[in-house]
């Protein structure tokens, strides 16, 4: 029997001999990588901790301690170790576990996470807690160097320190974020502090200290003490000290013994410590450490050599199209810059960044940051082109509201991920860009039906003069070809793609094929439906819809997105605006609900957001079904 078989829970792990602690740690990893290798997931970031979270569950009593993980992506180990060794196989698939620390999931996990940074401040809420009701128990946040490039984690460790409260922060340092990690905090880091660089500072120092006039004592003591403490004036220990932790490290993050050992002694300090741990992204797994960059987030590969097994994409995805589009415009428009955070192979921005590294700027993981720093080039006549993932987005809503649409900055949004992504799940999915966008004056906000659509709106967006966002969704494209001369589009007409009298099919972005499908299905089935893709969600082609709703007098909107504030609302409210109360209508769209993960097919399908969906949909407004399910079950 493997040892890892035998644990159930942390209490069978401190049961092991520490002897047995390194066969442990490769067996999770085994398993990890079997397992990804299969459902794909986050395995670099999840090998490079293997021997921490043995450490920390070997010492602390989980779930009275209580440990946060921030974004979440690397606590597999976490999850084989807090009985859910036997479910681990269904990682990131539909009703399987979760890719993210997940409350629902187990009472192991303390705090939900996915998105970043947010460790320090939920650890310090659930210590302040912990005080309150009279409560022991050490609170760990466990960070990495690239999250540690997100404010709020400052804004928690600014709060943190200062209270001498019971708070852990073990910064786990792999001198990676998902790329290289980037700006004077990675520098800082990750200086290496050699005897001889440390003396030769030293000597500099004392230099100086005897050049200083002799102005009495205090110049003295004021040296000497400075001198005393010199190790903390250059080593990372003098950036968090003066958030009041006292710090410890850095140590190596793979060595058990050590770990263990200096866990064993903060346990006994009553106050904020930070444990700056250094490890290497991938460990154990030599496809993984060579290439920690493919391997942060990865789909099925072949376990024996890493390779993909990802069928090769027939057609390239939306973020293909919209980077290599950004190359070839900025090469006659000297004018765009490309910001990302922290995101340079997501975003698809990778080639701009080696043919243009003047023009492209990673701010890290700073999204609030990246939209007021754009906000800030495009005040001196640049066009900053801002793409960021829809969900982490949200996180610069004043910024787009403050910094950008107030002043009618020309600033770009290319907002990737927009709609349902899949496997990464509730904290993953783009659902709410357009509610949260719709409501912000001199905002644009366009989505296009396929590949082609987006590169014409890459150039409406370039010639357009005030804010404007681009919405598209994760993964593969149409298959339809990308015409480079293709003009761009008037602000605010969208098209109809289709005539019918019986019906208006309403589509946004890429929902236009499903509509065009469930329109052909219904002709077969006597009904005969419009379709129009409406391009535009801000300003909506009022004089196109309204006429076809009024020929039609029933409207079906469909969109990827929350019914609530999305699309759909819009057209009800123009509806309204136009006194046509009389029209029917219903939406296709996701109901007030967190979508779980699963693959993105099936994730679409159950929200109703299928060709399926839109003919149920479409069939029970013009009452020719009997089916009596609400719209809230229909198609799920
Ligand atoms: C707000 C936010 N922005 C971006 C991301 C995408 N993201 C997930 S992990 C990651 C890198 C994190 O680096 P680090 O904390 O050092 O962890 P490592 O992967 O190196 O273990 C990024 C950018 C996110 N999850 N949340
Ligand atoms: C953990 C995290 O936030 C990212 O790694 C994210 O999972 C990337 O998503 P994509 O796979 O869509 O690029
Ligand atoms: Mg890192």
């Amino acid at each position: 029997m493997t040892l890892l078989k035998q644990i159930d829970s942390p209490t069978d792990l401190r049961k092991l001999d520490r002897n047995q602690l390194p066969q442990l740690a490769r067996e999770i990893r085994e398993n990890i990588v079997d397992v990804v290798s299969k459902n794909g997931g986050h395995l670099a970031s999840s090998l490079g901790v293997v021997e921490l979270t043995i450490a920390i569950h070997y010492v602390f009593d989980v779930p009275f301690d209580k440990v946060i993980w921030d974004v979440g992506h690397q606590a597999y180990a976490h999850k084989l170790l807090t009985g859910r060794r036997d479910a681990f196989p269904t990682l990131r698939t539909r009703g399987g576990l979760s890719g993210f620390p997940k409350v629902s999931e187990s009472p192991y996990d303390a705090f939900t996470t996915g998105h970043s940074s947010t460790s320090v401040s939920a650890g310090y809420g659930i210590s302040c807690a912990r005080e309150i009701k009279g409560e022991d128990g050490k609170i760990i946040s466990v960070i990495g160097d690239g999250s540690l490039t997100g404010g709020i984690a400052y804004e928690g460790l600014n709060q943190s320190g200062p209270s001498n409260r019971n708070h852990l922060v073990i910064l786990n340092d792999n001198e990676m974020s998902i790329a290289k990690n980037v700006g004077a905090l990675s520098s800082f880091l990750s200086r290496t502090f050699s005897a001889k660089y440390l003396q030769d500072l030293k000597g500099e120092f004392k230099k100086v200290v005897k050049a200083l006039p002799k102005v009495g004592d205090d110049i003295y003591q004021f040296a000497k003490k400075t001198e005393e403490s010199f190790k903390a004036f250059v080593t990372p220990g003098m950036l968090f000290e003066a958030f009041k932790f006292e710090y410890f490290g850095p140590i190596d993050g793979h060595n058990l013994e050590h770990l263990i050992d200096i866990l064993e002694n903060i346990k006994k300090l009553n106050k904020p410590v930070l444990l700056h741990v250094m490890s290497k992204k991938g460990k154990g797994y030599a496809p993984a450490e060579a290439n920690p960059v493919y391997f942060h987030g990865v789909s099925a590969f072949e376990k024996k050599t890493g390779a993909s097994m990802k069928a090769r994409a027939k057609t390239p995805s939306y973020t293909d199209v919209f980077g290599q589009s950004m190359v070839e415009f900025a090469k006659t428009d000297k004018r765009i810059v490309a910001v990302t955070a922290a995101m340079p192979e997501g975003t698809g921005l990778s080639e701009f960044s080696n043919t243009f590294p003047d023009r492209f700027f990673d701010v890290g993981i700073a999204e609030q940051h990246g939209v007021t720093f754009a906000a800030g080039m495009a005040t001196e006549g640049l066009k900053p082109v801002v793409a960021i993932y829809s969900t982490f987005l949200q996180r610069a809503y004043d910024q787009i509201l403050h910094d950008v649409c107030l002043d009618r900055h020309p600033v770009i949004f290319a907002v990737d991920r927009g709609g349902i992504v899949g496997e990464d799940g509730p904290t993953h999915h783009g659902l709410f860009d357009l509610s949260y966008l719709r409501p912000l004056p001199n905002m644009v906000i366009m989505a296009p039906a396929d590949e082609n659509e987006l590169r014409r709106m890459m150039k409406t967006a370039l010639d357009h003069d005030g804010p404007i966002a681009i919405r598209y969704p994760r993964g593969a494209g149409e298959g339809v070809a990308v015409d480079k001369n293709a003009a761009s589009l008037p602000v605010g007409r969208g098209e109809l793609v289709r005539e019918g009298s019986d019906v208006l099919l309403l589509s946004i972005g890429t929902t236009l094929s499903k509509c065009l499908e469930a329109a052909e299905r219904l002709s077969a089935q006597g009904i005969e439906a419009a379709v129009i893709n409406a391009r535009f969600v801000k300003p909506l082609d009022r004089d196109l819809i309204v006429s076809w709703a009024e020929k039609t007098g029933h409207v079906v909107t469909v969109e990827e997105h929350m019914k609530a504030g999305g699309f759909g609302s819009a057209i009800l409210e123009l509806l309204a605006s136009e006194g046509l109360c009389n029209i029917s209508t219903a939406l296709v769209g996701v109901e007030d609900h967190f979508v779980e993960h699963g693959s993105r097919d099936e994730l679409c399908k159950l929200q109703g957001i299928s060709t399926e969906g839109v003919i149920k949909t479409t069939r029970r407004l013009l009452g020719q079904t009997n089916n009596v399910t609400t719209l809230a079950q229909d198609g799920r």
